[in-house]
Protein backbone atom coordinates (compact mmCIF):
# COMPACT_ATOMS: atom_id res chain seq x y z
CA UNK A 1 0.00 0.00 0.00
CA UNK A 2 1.08 3.47 -0.81
CA UNK A 3 1.08 5.48 2.02
CA UNK A 4 0.19 9.40 1.59
CA UNK A 5 3.30 11.52 3.22
CA UNK A 6 1.19 14.53 4.41
CA UNK A 7 -1.85 15.06 5.85
CA UNK A 8 -2.94 17.03 2.58
CA UNK A 9 -3.06 13.35 0.99
CA UNK A 10 -5.30 11.64 4.39
CA UNK A 11 -8.32 10.87 4.74
CA UNK A 12 -8.94 11.62 8.71
CA UNK A 13 -12.06 10.22 10.12
CA UNK A 14 -12.40 11.76 13.89
CA UNK A 15 -14.27 9.60 15.77
CA UNK A 16 -16.12 11.56 18.43
CA UNK A 17 -17.23 14.59 17.19
CA UNK A 18 -16.85 17.21 20.62
CA UNK A 19 -14.98 19.92 21.44
CA UNK A 20 -11.53 18.80 21.11
CA UNK A 21 -11.93 17.05 17.52
CA UNK A 22 -13.72 20.25 16.55
CA UNK A 23 -10.58 22.57 17.82
CA UNK A 24 -8.49 20.17 16.05
CA UNK A 25 -10.81 19.96 12.57
CA UNK A 26 -11.17 24.04 12.84
CA UNK A 27 -7.38 24.55 13.41
CA UNK A 28 -6.59 22.09 10.22
CA UNK A 29 -9.26 24.11 7.91
CA UNK A 30 -8.20 27.71 8.99
CA UNK A 31 -4.54 26.53 7.93
CA UNK A 32 -5.45 24.96 4.87
CA UNK A 33 -3.74 22.20 5.95
CA UNK A 34 -6.50 19.47 3.93
CA UNK A 35 -9.56 20.02 2.29
CA UNK A 36 -12.86 20.14 4.54
CA UNK A 37 -14.05 16.93 1.54
CA UNK A 38 -10.68 14.95 3.51
CA UNK A 39 -11.95 14.93 6.73
CA UNK A 40 -15.25 12.86 8.38
CA UNK A 41 -16.34 13.26 11.77
CA UNK A 42 -18.62 10.69 13.30
CA UNK A 43 -20.43 10.93 16.66
CA UNK A 44 -22.80 8.26 18.94
CA UNK A 45 -26.06 10.13 18.41
CA UNK A 46 -26.17 14.15 18.27
CA UNK A 47 -27.31 14.74 15.04
CA UNK A 48 -27.89 18.24 15.32
CA UNK A 49 -24.09 18.67 15.94
CA UNK A 50 -22.50 16.81 13.18
CA UNK A 51 -25.25 19.21 11.08
CA UNK A 52 -23.88 22.07 12.73
CA UNK A 53 -19.94 20.53 12.02
CA UNK A 54 -21.21 20.12 8.17
CA UNK A 55 -22.65 23.42 7.57
CA UNK A 56 -19.68 25.49 9.69
CA UNK A 57 -16.90 23.35 8.44
CA UNK A 58 -17.98 21.52 5.25
CA UNK A 59 -16.71 18.49 6.31
CA UNK A 60 -18.39 15.31 6.15
CA UNK A 61 -20.44 13.36 8.50
CA UNK A 62 -22.10 10.49 8.91
CA UNK A 63 -25.49 9.45 10.79
CA UNK A 64 -26.70 6.04 10.34
CA UNK A 65 -24.46 2.67 11.31
CA UNK A 66 -23.57 2.12 7.66
CA UNK A 67 -22.39 5.15 6.70
CA UNK A 68 -20.73 5.93 10.02
CA UNK A 69 -18.73 2.46 8.89
CA UNK A 70 -17.90 3.39 5.58
CA UNK A 71 -16.25 6.68 6.56
CA UNK A 72 -14.45 4.48 9.03
CA UNK A 73 -13.38 1.76 6.91
CA UNK A 74 -12.34 4.32 3.94
CA UNK A 75 -9.85 6.80 6.53
CA UNK A 76 -5.92 6.30 6.41
CA UNK A 77 -6.30 7.61 9.78
CA UNK A 78 -8.79 7.40 12.89
CA UNK A 79 -9.03 9.60 15.54
CA UNK A 80 -10.24 8.34 18.51
CA UNK A 81 -11.70 11.34 20.46
CA UNK A 82 -14.05 10.31 22.80
CA UNK A 83 -14.05 10.47 26.44
CA UNK A 84 -12.31 7.75 27.85
CA UNK A 85 -15.75 5.72 29.57
CA UNK A 86 -16.80 5.60 25.95
CA UNK A 87 -13.69 4.27 24.87
CA UNK A 88 -14.53 0.78 24.80
CA UNK A 89 -17.63 0.44 23.58
CA UNK A 90 -16.23 2.67 20.57
CA UNK A 91 -13.15 0.90 20.26
CA UNK A 92 -14.87 -2.64 19.82
CA UNK A 93 -17.56 -1.35 17.10
CA UNK A 94 -14.12 -0.10 15.63
CA UNK A 95 -12.46 -3.59 16.07
CA UNK A 96 -14.26 -5.51 12.95
CA UNK A 97 -13.64 -2.44 10.70
CA UNK A 98 -9.98 -1.99 10.71
CA UNK A 99 -7.61 -2.83 8.20
CA UNK A 100 -3.97 -3.29 9.73
CA UNK A 101 -2.97 -0.09 7.50
CA UNK A 102 -4.93 2.31 8.70
CA UNK A 103 -2.95 4.57 11.61
CA UNK A 104 -5.17 4.88 14.77
CA UNK A 105 -4.27 8.32 16.23
CA UNK A 106 -5.69 8.91 20.41
CA UNK A 107 -6.68 11.87 22.18
CA UNK A 108 -8.37 10.40 24.60
CA UNK A 109 -6.60 11.19 28.42
CA UNK A 110 -4.96 8.33 29.87
CA UNK A 111 -5.37 5.45 27.37
CA UNK A 112 -2.18 3.90 26.87
CA UNK A 113 -1.03 2.42 23.21
CA UNK A 114 -1.18 -1.18 24.85
CA UNK A 115 -4.95 -0.75 26.28
CA UNK A 116 -5.83 0.19 22.58
CA UNK A 117 -3.96 -2.80 21.10
CA UNK A 118 -5.44 -5.41 23.92
CA UNK A 119 -9.19 -4.14 22.68
CA UNK A 120 -8.21 -3.87 18.65
CA UNK A 121 -6.71 -7.19 19.10
CA UNK A 122 -3.80 -6.55 17.63
CA UNK A 123 -0.36 -4.75 17.28
CA UNK A 124 -2.66 -1.96 14.92
CA UNK A 125 -0.42 1.39 14.61
CA UNK A 126 -1.15 3.71 17.01
CA UNK A 127 -0.08 7.64 17.64
CA UNK A 128 -1.36 8.17 21.79
CA UNK A 129 -1.48 12.05 21.51
CA UNK A 130 -2.21 15.04 24.09
CA UNK A 131 -2.81 17.89 22.55
CA UNK A 132 -4.52 21.10 24.30
CA UNK A 133 -7.68 23.44 23.17
CA UNK A 134 -5.23 26.13 21.70
CA UNK A 135 -5.35 23.92 18.78
CA UNK A 136 -8.51 25.31 17.30
CA UNK A 137 -6.53 28.98 16.89
CA UNK A 138 -3.04 27.39 15.84
CA UNK A 139 -1.40 27.43 18.66
CA UNK A 140 -2.02 24.40 20.39
CA UNK A 141 1.36 22.28 22.37
CA UNK A 142 1.22 18.59 21.33
CA UNK A 143 2.13 15.62 23.10
CA UNK A 144 2.48 12.48 20.76
CA UNK A 145 3.96 9.13 21.44
CA UNK A 146 3.89 6.18 18.56
CA UNK A 147 3.59 2.48 18.86
CA UNK A 148 6.76 0.42 17.08
CA UNK A 149 4.36 -0.22 14.29
CA UNK A 150 4.09 3.02 12.96
CA UNK A 151 5.98 3.61 10.44
CA UNK A 152 7.65 6.67 9.40
CA UNK A 153 5.12 7.58 6.95
CA UNK A 154 2.72 7.31 9.18
CA UNK A 155 4.67 9.19 11.93
CA UNK A 156 4.84 11.99 9.47
CA UNK A 157 1.52 12.19 8.86
CA UNK A 158 0.40 12.05 12.47
CA UNK A 159 3.13 15.16 13.10
CA UNK A 160 1.41 16.82 10.12
CA UNK A 161 -1.77 16.97 11.75
CA UNK A 162 -0.96 18.46 14.66
CA UNK A 163 2.08 20.77 13.11
CA UNK A 164 -0.93 22.25 11.80
CA UNK A 165 -2.71 23.25 15.01
CA UNK A 166 0.78 24.48 16.77
CA UNK A 167 3.71 23.08 17.98
CA UNK A 168 4.30 19.29 18.63
CA UNK A 169 6.98 17.24 21.34
CA UNK A 170 7.79 13.79 20.60
CA UNK A 171 7.89 11.93 24.06
CA UNK A 172 8.19 8.54 25.25
CA UNK A 173 4.80 7.18 26.36
CA UNK A 174 5.75 6.98 29.87
CA UNK A 175 5.96 10.62 29.91
CA UNK A 176 2.43 11.30 28.76
CA UNK A 177 1.13 12.11 32.16
CA UNK A 178 3.60 14.92 33.09
CA UNK A 179 3.19 16.51 29.32
CA UNK A 180 -0.42 16.65 30.35
CA UNK A 181 0.27 18.51 33.94
CA UNK A 182 2.11 20.90 31.83
CA UNK A 183 0.72 21.39 28.55
CA UNK A 184 -2.87 18.89 27.94
CA UNK A 185 -4.42 20.89 31.32
CA UNK A 186 -2.16 23.75 31.47
CA UNK A 187 -4.35 26.46 29.42
CA UNK A 188 -7.31 26.12 32.82
CA UNK A 189 -4.10 27.35 34.81
CA UNK A 190 -3.23 30.20 32.79
CA UNK A 191 -7.33 31.02 32.16
CA UNK A 192 -7.61 30.61 36.56
CA UNK A 193 -5.05 32.78 36.52
CA UNK A 194 -5.92 35.49 34.67
CA UNK A 195 -9.85 35.23 35.87
CA UNK A 196 -8.07 36.67 39.71
CA UNK A 197 -6.17 39.15 37.56
CA UNK A 198 -9.26 40.47 36.09
CA UNK A 199 -11.28 40.00 38.99
CA UNK A 200 -8.65 42.24 41.23
CA UNK A 201 -8.39 44.73 38.37
CA UNK A 202 -12.21 45.34 38.34
CA UNK A 203 -12.08 45.48 42.85
CA UNK A 204 -9.63 48.36 42.04
CA UNK A 205 -11.76 50.10 40.04
CA UNK A 206 -10.86 49.13 36.48
CA UNK A 207 -14.20 48.26 34.00
CA UNK A 208 -14.51 44.94 33.66
CA UNK A 209 -13.47 45.73 29.87
CA UNK A 210 -10.60 47.41 30.52
CA UNK A 211 -9.68 44.73 33.41
CA UNK A 212 -9.89 41.54 30.64
CA UNK A 213 -8.07 43.47 27.83
CA UNK A 214 -5.36 44.22 29.95
CA UNK A 215 -4.82 40.81 31.64
CA UNK A 216 -5.13 39.66 28.04
CA UNK A 217 -2.31 41.71 26.41
CA UNK A 218 -0.03 41.16 29.50
CA UNK A 219 -0.31 37.53 29.03
CA UNK A 220 0.10 37.46 25.33
CA UNK A 221 3.08 39.81 25.54
CA UNK A 222 4.90 37.86 28.51
CA UNK A 223 4.59 34.51 26.24
CA UNK A 224 5.49 36.52 23.18
CA UNK A 225 8.33 37.78 24.97
CA UNK A 226 9.47 34.57 26.52
CA UNK A 227 9.39 32.64 22.31
CA UNK A 228 10.71 35.86 20.81
CA UNK A 229 13.35 36.50 23.00
CA UNK A 230 14.34 33.06 23.90
CA UNK A 231 15.47 34.34 27.41
CA UNK A 232 14.74 32.32 30.32
CA UNK A 233 11.73 33.65 32.83
CA UNK A 234 13.38 34.01 35.61
CA UNK A 235 15.66 36.44 33.81
CA UNK A 236 12.60 38.70 32.10
CA UNK A 237 11.13 38.38 35.65
CA UNK A 238 14.18 40.10 37.04
CA UNK A 239 14.02 42.58 34.24
CA UNK A 240 10.56 43.50 36.00
CA UNK A 241 11.65 43.92 39.29
CA UNK A 242 12.91 47.16 40.88
CA UNK A 243 14.64 46.65 44.28
CA UNK A 244 11.93 47.31 46.73
CA UNK A 245 9.74 47.96 43.82
CA UNK A 246 5.94 47.59 43.48
CA UNK A 247 6.71 43.99 41.56
CA UNK A 248 8.88 43.07 44.18
CA UNK A 249 6.26 43.30 46.67
CA UNK A 250 3.56 41.33 44.39
CA UNK A 251 5.78 38.58 44.20
CA UNK A 252 6.60 37.98 47.64
CA UNK A 253 3.09 38.02 48.36
CA UNK A 254 3.02 35.03 45.86
CA UNK A 255 6.24 33.72 47.32
CA UNK A 256 4.78 33.81 50.97
CA UNK A 257 1.45 31.92 49.70
CA UNK A 258 4.05 29.07 48.41
CA UNK A 259 3.29 29.99 45.05
CA UNK A 260 5.83 28.12 43.43
CA UNK A 261 4.95 25.11 45.24
CA UNK A 262 1.56 25.24 44.70
CA UNK A 263 2.19 25.49 41.13
CA UNK A 264 4.50 22.30 41.24
CA UNK A 265 2.03 20.21 43.22
CA UNK A 266 -0.47 21.03 40.79
CA UNK A 267 0.90 19.97 37.55
CA UNK A 268 2.15 17.25 39.84
CA UNK A 269 -1.55 15.89 40.64
CA UNK A 270 -2.59 16.77 37.51
CA UNK A 271 -0.36 14.12 36.07
CA UNK A 272 -1.17 11.78 38.45
CA UNK A 273 -4.67 12.11 38.11
CA UNK A 274 -3.83 11.57 34.14
CA UNK A 275 -2.19 7.88 35.73
CA UNK A 276 -5.07 7.14 37.97
CA UNK A 277 -7.44 7.84 35.20
CA UNK A 278 -5.25 5.42 32.90
CA UNK A 279 -5.46 2.81 35.52
CA UNK A 280 -9.56 2.93 36.09
CA UNK A 281 -9.82 3.20 31.85
CA UNK A 282 -7.51 0.03 31.22
CA UNK A 283 -9.00 -1.73 34.48
CA UNK A 284 -13.05 -0.74 33.53
CA UNK A 285 -11.78 -1.82 29.32
CA UNK A 286 -9.93 -5.31 30.19
N1 LIG B 1 -10.76 19.15 26.34
C1 LIG B 1 -9.43 19.15 26.40
O1 LIG B 1 -8.75 20.12 26.74
C2 LIG B 1 -8.69 17.90 26.02
C3 LIG B 1 -9.35 16.70 25.83
N2 LIG B 1 -8.66 15.58 25.50
C4 LIG B 1 -9.35 14.30 25.28
O2 LIG B 1 -10.21 14.43 24.16
C5 LIG B 1 -11.26 13.48 24.29
C6 LIG B 1 -12.56 14.11 23.89
O3 LIG B 1 -12.86 15.17 24.80
P1 LIG B 1 -13.94 16.28 24.43
O4 LIG B 1 -13.82 16.63 23.00
O5 LIG B 1 -13.82 17.31 25.48
O6 LIG B 1 -15.31 15.40 24.63
P2 LIG B 1 -16.79 15.79 24.18
O7 LIG B 1 -17.71 15.25 25.24
O8 LIG B 1 -16.90 17.20 23.77
O9 LIG B 1 -17.03 14.88 22.86
C7 LIG B 1 -17.09 13.48 22.90
C8 LIG B 1 -17.54 12.98 21.54
O10 LIG B 1 -17.45 11.55 21.52
C9 LIG B 1 -18.63 11.05 20.89
N3 LIG B 1 -18.85 9.65 21.26
C10 LIG B 1 -19.07 9.11 22.47
N4 LIG B 1 -19.23 7.77 22.37
C11 LIG B 1 -19.09 7.47 21.06
C12 LIG B 1 -19.19 6.25 20.32
N5 LIG B 1 -19.43 5.06 20.90
N6 LIG B 1 -19.01 6.31 18.99
C13 LIG B 1 -18.77 7.49 18.36
N7 LIG B 1 -18.68 8.68 19.03
C14 LIG B 1 -18.84 8.66 20.36
C15 LIG B 1 -19.72 11.98 21.38
O11 LIG B 1 -20.88 11.85 20.58
P3 LIG B 1 -22.36 12.34 21.11
O12 LIG B 1 -22.24 13.81 21.33
O13 LIG B 1 -23.26 11.98 20.01
O14 LIG B 1 -22.59 11.58 22.39
C16 LIG B 1 -18.99 13.32 21.19
O15 LIG B 1 -19.03 13.71 19.84
C17 LIG B 1 -11.26 12.98 25.74
O16 LIG B 1 -10.85 11.63 25.76
C18 LIG B 1 -10.25 13.85 26.44
O17 LIG B 1 -9.50 13.10 27.37
C19 LIG B 1 -7.33 15.63 25.27
C20 LIG B 1 -6.63 16.79 25.43
C21 LIG B 1 -7.24 18.00 25.85
O1 LIG C 1 -9.22 17.31 32.07
C1 LIG C 1 -8.99 16.35 31.34
O2 LIG C 1 -9.09 15.21 31.78
C2 LIG C 1 -8.54 16.57 29.91
C3 LIG C 1 -7.15 16.09 29.69
C4 LIG C 1 -6.34 17.31 29.37
C5 LIG C 1 -7.29 18.39 29.33
N1 LIG C 1 -8.49 17.97 29.61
Amino acid sequence: MNFPQTASEEHIAFYGAGSMAEAIVRGMIHRSVVNPGQISMINRSNREHLEYLTNRYGVVTGQDPAAKNELLRGASIIILAMKPKDAGEAIGQLRPLLSEHQLIVSLIAGLSISTIQHLLGRKQPIARTMPNTSSSIGLGATGISFSPEADARQRQAALSIFEAVGSVAVIDEDKQEILTGVSGSGPAYIYYMMEAMIAAGIEGGLSPEQARDLTVQTVLGAASMMKETGEDPAKLRKDITSPNGSTQAALEVLADKGFTETVKAAVHRCAERSREMGESVRESLL
